[in-house]
């Protein structure tokens, strides 16, 4: 049977699937495909943990689980758009939100008392951060953005900040203690299990984990952040920044490193707040303040005060906000600062963002102002300065004349998983961590003081070797060199440069050119071939392909949103993920004000085209292969004549946009002659769509302007939604006569 699977997920992806999907279905009908979905949203998530809480009505099936299984099957097809990965208040807001609904789910148990509420939190936990993508991706990731799409972006360049050589900003990273300088790896010669061990001062021993599972040639490495270290370094980083006058910016993964990166997140609120969490620390502490979930929490919690006290506190944040350096904000008219949330700066987005806007950030009065970026673990972090310093030399990338760069990463089967996973620990008393293989052997151990943050990660052997397979069939064809972003000084990369030298030979790599360069050679190798038009593969492990994927889709062509994301399972399926980006929170925020959704579907009709062409291959479905030729037409179409979604009220949104890309599709099927049946059924409905064009985006157009209601942030109402996402009758009765 010719199936794709098709993911229900959050934010405004899921409020355009909703227009999307209609057409999807209507146009693959007829060429015998059918298109299921799965619901992975956050809200589908939560549910689907608390079964035995749930009427018979509102229990869910538990979707993420079944497709973790799909994923390691050889005919699985799956089109994964993007997902939230909560934080913590994102987390509680929607858990409210569904208890509000009538759900009977218990709160988010903070600091759980017994072991009930221990279960509950670990059944929460599950559901918290990055609980999808290392699930599903039972591949490694090949993301690059498509020739028509450079095409248009090197004609319709977007907009690009000058960068001056005197520009103050710059990256903070720390030069001793973190994650990077601790940091210890080897490879298991046979199978194993290990346990990760606590020893305090006085030898008495607590086991974090036990029984994980090590397969013989896997990689596992581990490190420890140093409380201490951590704490000086923000100190000395919030007193610089107000010195050198430039906004302070903290950028951590706190969604995808869901344990380690709120610990380092509610240091930087501490620290930068310090003389507000030192003089009222009690009534802090009374009311549960949690500085791990953003300056927010404690704004909220303190409205359960008295006014007079309310009021006092309130004075000396204002007090600690005008003696510090100035932050960098969210939503400046709104007062929101990027330490307010621990999900609203991700560092993958946030950094491109800022090297794209001439190096600068947003201050309290709404202008852009050099800055200070705070990451505090140098693993990666020196890839940012290198961009920022080739920027200051060489100014600002030009959109219509640089290269491009795929990115081909090390992700498959949890591969560098850091912080995402369950082998991230907050130490509680001084000692050491000990990792004890199964003959009690240990094989790696840190000294550690409470507080210190210690993580250990694994690399399994068979998705290093597909890496590097795909890696090299990149290369070949596209005949492109690639550049493996590896650290010979590294302990974690020292272990996979002898696997690439190992595994290299295994490939015919004759005339190709393939080198290993740490990351900050390899950026400034790549920027400098980007500047200069030429094109250059990043092969890079998990971290770096996070990074990478934004940053130079964001440089190269204004958004990750535009990449083909494809994932080729290691098993034979194929999983396609739709653009490199996120799920577009501020997109949902102005559709809800004024009834436009400027989200671009775009990585949505790549994916779909691909995952076409993928299914004609397995299923030998003709029809597909000519639904997937036609609909790359109809996407090249699409960018020519400027349908993709504009940012403004009353012009095209997502919806007008779907319009256009059937009208094209069906153009298209009606005009090629590859299938006689596919050119007759779409002859007439590509009449229709372009006889009721401008009535159909009048009626698009008209349902904008005004605030709209969809019942639900989280979990919105399907009705409403449907409603507002599908509000032309023309089209709509059109679509309805199609299969
Ligand atoms: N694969 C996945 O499942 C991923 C999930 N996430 C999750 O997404 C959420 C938001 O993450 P965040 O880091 O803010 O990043 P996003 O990628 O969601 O947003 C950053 C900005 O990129 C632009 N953008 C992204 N996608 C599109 C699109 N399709 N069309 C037009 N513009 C787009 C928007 O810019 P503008 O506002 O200027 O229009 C947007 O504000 C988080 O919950 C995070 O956990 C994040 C990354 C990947
Ligand atoms: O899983 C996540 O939280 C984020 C994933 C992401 O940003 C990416 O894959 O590029
Ligand atoms: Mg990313």
């Amino acid at each position: 049977m010719s199936k794709i699977i098709y993911t229900l997920t959050d934010e405004a992806p899921a409020l355009a699937t909703h227009s999307l999907l209609p057409i999807i279905r209507a146009f693959t009908k007829s060429s015998g495909i059918t298109i299921e979905t799965k619901n992975i949203s956050l809200a589908g998530r939560i549910l689907s943990n608390f079964p035995d809480l749930l009427s018979e009505g509102q229990k869910v099936s538990d979707d993420l689980a079944e497709l973790a299984e799909l994923a390691k099957k050889p005919d699985t097809n799956i089109i994964k758009l993007p997902n939230i990965s909560a934080s913590i208040p994102q987390l509680k807001d929607a858990i409210e939100e569904l208890q509000a609904k009538g759900y009977a789910l218990p709160d988010y148990p903070d600091t759980p008392s017994n072991d009930e509420e221990k279960a509950i939190k670990a059944a929460y936990d599950k559901v918290k951060g990055s609980a999808v993508n290392p699930v599903l991706r039972e591949g490694n990731s090949d993301r690059r953005a498509p020739k028509a799409i450079k095409n248009y972006a090197r004609k319709n360049p977007h907009s690009m900040g000058a960068w001056s050589k005197d520009s103050k900003s710059h990256v903070a990273t720390m030069t001793e203690g973190d994650f990077a300088h601790n940091e210890k790896s080897l490879t298991l010669k046979a199978a194993t299990t290990v346990s990760i061990e606590h020893y305090d001062t006085n030898g008495h021993k607590t086991v974090l984990k036990d029984n994980i599972s090590i397969l013989k040639d896997e990689i596992i490495d581990a490190t420890v952040m140093s409380k201490k270290a951590l704490i000086k370094f923000l100190k000395e980083q919030v007193a610089d920044a107000k010195a050198k006058n430039v906004l302070f910016s903290l950028h951590l993964k706190a969604t995808m490193m869901k344990v380690s990166d709120p610990i380092m997140f509610g240091y930087a609120v501490k620290v930068f707040f310090a003389s507000v969490f030192e003089k009222h620390e009690a009534v802090l502490k009374s009311l549960h303040v949690d500085p791990n979930n953003g300056f927010g929490n404690l704004l909220s919690k303190i409205q359960e005060l008295p006014e007079v006290k309310r009021e006092e506190i309130e004075a000396d944040i204002e007090l600690a906000l005008k003696n510090g350096p100035a932050l960098a904000m969210v939503n400046s008219e709104k007062g929101i600062t990027n330490l307010n949330v621990p999900s609203d700066v991700i560092v993958d987005a946030s950094m491109p963002a800022m090297i794209r806007n001439s190096g600068q950030m947003w201050n309290a009065r709404g202008k852009a102002q050099d800055t200070k970026a705070v990451i505090p673990d140098s693993s990666y972090a020196g890839i940012y300065q290198a961009t920022i310093d080739f920027c200051k030399k060489n100014g600002a990338f030009d959109p219509t004349t640089m290269g491009t760069v795929p990115n081909v990463g090390l992700m498959a089967q949890k591969a560098e998983e850091y912080g995402s996973h369950d082998k991230t620990f907050e130490i509680q008393s001084d000692g050491v961590v000990k990792v004890v293989d199964a003959s009690g052997k240990v094989l790696m151990e840190h000294t550690v003081e409470a507080g210190d943050i210690w993580r250990m990660c694994q690399v399994k052997d068979a998705p290093i070797q597909d890496w590097i397979k795909l890696a090299v069939s990149r290369a070949r064809a596209t005949n492109t060199p690639a550049v493996f972003w590896l650290d010979s000084k590294r302990a974690h990369d020292k272990e996979l440069i002898k696997k690439v030298n190992k595994y290299l030979p295994n490939h015919d790599t004759t005339g190709l050119d393939i080198k290993i360069l740490s990351p900050i050679e390899a950026t400034t190798y790549t920027c400098q071939r980007l500047k200069d038009g030429k094109d250059t593969i990043s092969v890079s492990g998990n971290v770096l392909r996070d990074y990478l994927t934004d940053l130079f889709p964001i440089l190269e062509v204004g958004t990750s949103a535009k990449m083909l994301s494809i994932v080729p399972l290691m098993n034979g399926g194929g999983l396609f993920e739709t653009g490199a980006g996120g799920s577009a929170p501020k997109h949902v925020e102005q559709f809800l004000h004024e009834g436009h959704l400027r989200w671009d579907s775009l990585g949505e009709f790549l994916a779909l085209a691909v995952s076409l062409e993928f299914l004609s291959e397995k299923q030998h479905n003709k029809k597909a292969l000519v639904l997937a030729d036609t609909l790359d037409e109809a996407t090249d179409k699409f960018l020519d004549n400027k349908k993709s979604p504009s940012r403004v009220v009353g012009e095209l949104d997502n919806r007008g946009s779907h319009f256009y890309l059937a009208m094209y599709w069906a153009q298209a099927l009606a005009s090629q002659n590859e299938n006689t049946e596919l050119k007759n059924h779409f002859s007439e409905i590509s009449k229709a769509l372009v006889d009721n064009e401008a009535k159909i985006i009048k009626e698009l157009n008209d349902a904008q302007g005004s605030p709209v209601d969809i019942g639900g942030y989280y979990i919105p109402n399907e009705k409403l939604v449907n409603a507002s996402m599908r509000p032309s009758k023309t089209f709509n009765t059109i679509l309805s006569k199609i299969a």
